[in-house]
């Protein structure tokens, strides 16, 4: 039995085990991540990060070659023992370890690049926080989407922001309550690589001080209901804004059950770019052995 050194992390109540590999010589299997992940046998999370250099991995040279001081790669996996594309409340808290472990120099004033299966994002630390350049997102189609606790199925807007998603707008918060996502919503057609789902509501009023807010719950891909998705967050205020046309802002305020977060749309050279912004927490450290 191997024992793993390790970091619990949280943002929004998104939760994750981090440990350090940066040669690459670690690599878990699905088992062993579904290990940690497990409430009761492990040590319980929604994901797990494996800090890791970008030169060790194959998918390292990829960020490499798109940005050089991509030093650093966020190995991500679901609590099912699935690689994911993406996570945006695991960025903001990989930064803020990389940092408490002086792996990479605080991110205050230049932005922190790190490596990822859906490209390198851009993190830059802030007073309450860190904020995560996402980049680019696209338009994913539409699917009926079907959950316990509605009565018929909705349809879902397809947001890519590098790993899947499908927003639904529910008719109130009475709708969003009665939800009960202890299995995965079934979409028709059904989505090729699955999709985090998730379901949304605006707050009264839609907009105040110029920042559109919206209440969300999220079932993820690989995970299960979690208290928050960052890159749900995203694409939910696209979803929003793409159904409200024109008037609608670029600043948007997101209620997940785990928190607040930000979500901000913003010309680049190479087109609309959205960034997340919120907190990240390194909760405690720890030793376990690995089956
Ligand atoms: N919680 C994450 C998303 C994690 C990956 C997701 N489950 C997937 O499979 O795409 C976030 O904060 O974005």
């Amino acid at each position: 039995m191997t024992a793993l050194s390790f970091v619990k992390g949280q943002g929004t109540g998104n939760d994750f085990v981090l440990f350090s590999d940066p040669e690459g010589e670690t690599p878990l299997d699905p088992e062993q991540i579904a290990f940690l992940c497990d409430r009761r046998r492990g040590v319980g999370a929604d994901g797990v990060i494996r800090a890791v250099r970008s030169r060790a991995l194959p998918e390292g040279e990829a960020a490499l070659a798109e940005e050089p001081e991509a030093e650093w790669f966020m190995d991500y996996w679901n609590a099912d023992g699935t690689p994911a594309e993406m996570c945006g409340n695991g960025i903001r808290v990989y930064a803020h370890y990389l940092i408490a472990e002086g792996l990479a120099a605080p991110a205050r004033t230049d932005t922190l690049p790190i490596g990822t299966r859906a490209g390198v994002k851009d993190v830059l630390a802030g007073v309450s926080g860190y904020t995560v350049d996402l980049g680019r997102w696209r338009l994913d189609g539409e699917r009926l989407v079907a959950a316990d606790g509605l009565d018929v199925p909705r349809p879902g807007l397809g947001i890519d922001l590098g790993n899947p998603h499908v927003v639904v707008a529910l008719a109130d918060p009475d709708e969003l309550e009665a939800l009960r996502l202890h299995r995965p919503p079934s979409l028709e057609p059904i989505a090729e690589h699955g999709a985090n789902v998730e379901f949304v509501v605006p707050e009264d009023p839609l907009i105040r001080d110029g920042v559109a807010r919206i209440r969300m719950r999220v079932h993820e891909r690989g995970v299960g209901e979690t208290r928050s998705c960052g890159t749900g967050t995203a694409a939910a205020a696209l979803a929003f804004r793409h159904w409200g046309g024109a008037g609608m802002p670029d600043s948007w305020s997101i209620d997940v059950p785990g928190g607040r977060l930000g979500v901000r749309m913003f010309p680049t050279e190479e087109g609309e770019h959205v960034s997340l912004s919120g907190p990240a927490e390194l909760v405690y450290s720890g030793s376990i052995a690995l089956p």
